[in-house]
């Protein structure tokens, strides 16, 4: 099958982006949400402290990953990583990259900071300015088909080029191998941007809803704002 190319995206996070108009929506866990949805929580397998083995979105967030996995061709399901974080989980993911980048011999500190910031959002607890999956509107993900995981041509948290959504559609001589690529990929952005979210430009497993990111994107508020505390109150 051939999808349209994806698009190039650019979101300028210092650009005007309007306050967060607190929407109240409940968390949803994804595990039971469609049975074109599973959830293999990545962080929780890799020991992350903090982590469970549920994955949460806001209701919104939610009903529109249901209707992206009901758009997948017949065979195909949505596999979710990840979805809620709490903040604990962000801050050893920003400082797990941190001491990657040291001990492959990185040494300036600005540009440390700024090829973090390409990979993984600095972990804040000020709920108007959320780090995207504090804020339960964020979602890492891939497709699954009968013969296993799609092949997305990194592993989830490549923090490399590699891992930029567009990569396979930028290269001058595609392979065999690539253009499957591509098209998986292209799979993935067309079905969850139809269902209305955004895409995060340098990861192709992640994407939005309801955050400040898909607000500039969109041209919308956002209603999402920062979760602190995982509690039965706010689960439906
Ligand atoms: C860490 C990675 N899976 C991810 O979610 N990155 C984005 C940029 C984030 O931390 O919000
Ligand atoms: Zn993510």
């Amino acid at each position: 099958m051939n999808y349209p190319r994806i698009p190039a995206i650019h979101d300028d996070r210092t650009a005007f982006t309007p306050p967060v108009i607190e929407c109240g929506e409940a968390m949803v866990p994804l595990s039971t949400l469609s049975p074109r949805i599973t959830v293999y929580p990545a962080y929780y397998h890799l020991g992350y402290a903090g982590t469970q083995t549920e994955a949460y979105l806001r209701k919104g967030a939610a009903d529109r990953l249901a209707l992206a996995a009901e758009r997948l061709p017949d065979g195909l399901q949505l596999v979710v990583f990840d979805g809620w974080r709490s903040y604990e989980v962000q801050a050893s993911l920003y400082e797990g990259f941190r001491q990657d980048l040291l001990s492959q011999g990185w040494t300036d500190e600005e540009a440390i900071t700024r090829e973090l910031s390409k990979f993984v959002a600095k972990p804040t607890t000020d709920i108007q300015i959320p780090s995207p999956h504090l804020s339960g509107g964020a979602v890492d993900l891939t497709i699954a088909g009968p013969g296993g995981w799609l092949d997305m041509g990194t592993d989830f948290d490549d923090f490399t080029e590699l891992a930029m959504t567009r990569h396979f559609e930028e290269l001058a001589e595609p392979t065999e191998k690539d253009l499957e690529i591509q098209s998986n990929r292209r799979l993935l952005y067309h079905v969850m941007i139809s269902a209305g979210f955004t895409n995060y430009s340098h990861e192709w497993w992640h994407y939005e809803y309801g955050t400040r990111s898909w607000a500039r994107q969109t041209n919308s508020q956002p209603i999402y704002g920062g979760i602190l505390e995982m509690n039965e109150k706010i689960v439906e």
